[in-house]
């Protein structure tokens, strides 16, 4: 898709990286991640107005860091490094990273010791609190740099060259805990590079189905992916815009949906939008595939394929499909994908991105895929949509299959489901199910012992799992009030048969994640 104005962030496998992505774009400047991989082709296969060198764990001086290529500097295309990024450039251009003595983890006091652009707006300030991050540091600066910040255990905390418009940073501006470091971020795009901020809502919506119908063509049909939730239902209509009917929707029923999904997702769909939908009933499939099977990235895998060969065969049944179109987010894709060679790991398979097939005989439309969740929500507001939808807690493709720990089996999927009903239902009583990022009932792969009316049973266990998050990138459990929790897990015991016992989760994410598997 070709933006106005475009950064490139190159990830060097910083925990940060798709904020600098997001506060990019929060200022109203397009961006995209590559890896730090990517070639210059690629790279100005983008057509960037700007660079942006993200941080990373490894360092510049070891035999097997990742590097830079030099003839990207001759562009003449302003470039910030921050941390790994600015010691890569430091390395890059003749100067000198050593390791200190004197590492830096969170809260830093910066002085600015000199003039630069990127202070435009701070000066007044006689305190600058930063965020650091960093062992190694700049010792020798190059050629052409002037120190432009200090803190008292790092004498070269930022240094620029303005002539080739090279900044660089070796604290967080990224990161909501630096003061300012929106303020310093927007500097670089607007002062340094002289950026427009144009990227909206609504640009986005604009280009977006724009794009998707020059690049779908005249006659092509697509298929589209739709589960009622927010994603899938931002790009059924943003595609709807975009080529009419020769859109059909694909909701398939895998059996792992919760109480009476599928009949009030599909009267809902029905009632509020004018789409070709096609209800599939694919619950056996799912389930016969899923027999047997523990292991989390298998279930993952399975669910993954099975969708696809649900899809594959819908669209057989249509003339002239092809493409999928799926509402694949920037957290899918990063939890998902390991870069080869690169520095990020596979946290989990999501079924939309590591859980697909490698052949695929529809190429994949995703228009969100490098948003995240609340963009998306932000998006869904600018095409009207109701509350009810925009507010819908996130529930994942592989659905109960991944809250059923160990093996899925029609028995253990009803004792979830109603466990779950019951979370559901005390959240919107309670008027919290708005103030949580998702909440939810798992069912656990044990039995304990209880006793009940005077006679001891040995039954199933549930954890409720409610957390916050921006983003889905990190969250915390949510301290709910202790009386919500006891009526859930009364409720929960003493409806749902086969239960006798519940537990809460408080584990954040790092380390635990959302979901259990
Ligand atoms: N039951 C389903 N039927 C058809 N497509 C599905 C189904 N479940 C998931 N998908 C596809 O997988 C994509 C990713 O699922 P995901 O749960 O992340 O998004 P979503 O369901 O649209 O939104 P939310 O995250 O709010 O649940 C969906 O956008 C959709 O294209
Ligand atoms: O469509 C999806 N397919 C998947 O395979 C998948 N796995 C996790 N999730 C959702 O993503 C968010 C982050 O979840 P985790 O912390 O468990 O990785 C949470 O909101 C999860 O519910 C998925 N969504
Ligand atoms: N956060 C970073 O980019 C760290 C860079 C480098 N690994 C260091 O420790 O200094
Ligand atoms: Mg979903």
């Amino acid at each position: 898709m070709k933006h106005a104005d475009s950064v490139v962030i190159l990830d060097y496998g910083s925990q940060y990286t798709q904020l600098i992505a997001r506060r990019v774009r929060e200022a109203g400047v397009y961006s995209e991640i590559l890896t730090c991989e990517a070639t210059p082709e690629e790279i100005k296969a983008r057509e960037p107005q700007a660079i942006i060198l993200s941080g990373g764990p490894a360092s510049v001086t070891a035999e097997d860091a990742p590097g830079l290529y030099r003839e990207i500097l001759d562009w003449g295309l302003p470039v910030l490094g921050i941390c790994y990024g600015m010691q890569l450039l430091a390395h890059n251009l003749g100067g000198r990273v050593t390791a200190s003595e004197d590492r830096e983890y969170g809260r830093a006091d910066l002085d600015l010791t000199g003039q630069c652009a990127l202070w435009d707006g701070l000066e007044g300030k006689a305190n600058h609190v930063v965020w650091m991050s960093h062992g190694d540091h700049v010792e020798e600066i190059p050629e052409g740099f002037s120190v432009v910040a200090c803190t008292p255990s790092v004498p070269v905390a930022a240094m620029a060259d303005p002539e080739r418009r090279i900044y660089c940073l070796q604290f967080h501006p990224e990161v909501a805990h630096t003061d300012d470091g929106s303020l310093i971020l927007s500097n670089f795009l607007f002062k340094v590079a002289g950026l427009k901020p144009s990227w909206t809502m609504s640009s986005f919506v604009e280009s977006t189905v724009l794009e998707m119908r020059e690049s779908i063509g005249e006659d092509e049909q697509v298929v589209c992916g739709l589960s009622g939730g927010i994603d899938s239902t931002v790009v059924a209509l943003l595609l709807h815009k975009a080529i009419g009917k020769r859109l059909t929707c694909i909701f398939v029923d895998n059996g792992l949906l919760r109480l009476n999904e599928g009949e009030e997702v599909i009267g809902y769909l029905r009632e509020h939008f004018d789409l070709n939908l096609v209800w599939v009933q694919a619950q056996d499939e799912f389930l016969d595939k899923l027999k047997g099977v523990d292991d989390p990235e298998k279930k993952r895998k399975i669910i993954g394929h099975t969708f696809i060969e649900v899809f594959d065969r819908e669209a057989a049944k249509i003339k002239n499909v092809k493409y999928l179109a799926q509402g694949t987010l920037y957290p899918d894709v990063i939890e998902s994908i390991s870069f080869k060679g690169g520095p990020s790991v596979v946290i989990k398979s999501h079924h939309n991105v590591g859980g697909l097939p490698e052949k695929m005989n529809l190429s994949l439309v995703e228009p969100l895929r490098e948003l995240f969740k609340d963009e998306v929500r932000r998006v869904a507001m600018e095409l009207g949509l109701p509350d009810s939808i925009i507010w819908r807690h996130p529930f994942p493709g592989p659905g109960l299959a991944i809250r059923v720990i160990g093996e899925i089996t029609a028995e253990r999927l009803d004792i979830l489901r109603k466990a779950d009903k019951i979370v559901q239902n005390e959240l919107h009583a309670a008027d919290w199910y708005r103030k949580v990022w998702q909440g939810f009932a798992v069912l656990l792969p044990l039995k304990t012992v209880g006793v009940m009316g005077d006679g001891r049973t040995y039954e199933h266990v549930i954890a409720l799992r409610v957390v916050d998050s921006i983003d889905a990138m990190t969250a915390d459990w949510t301290r709910l009030p202790s009386e919500l929790l006891a009526r859930m897990s009364n409720r929960i015991i003493n409806e749902v048969k086969g239960v006798n016992r519940v537990v809460f989760d408080i584990s954040s994410k790092p380390p635990g994640t959302i979901e259990w598997e």
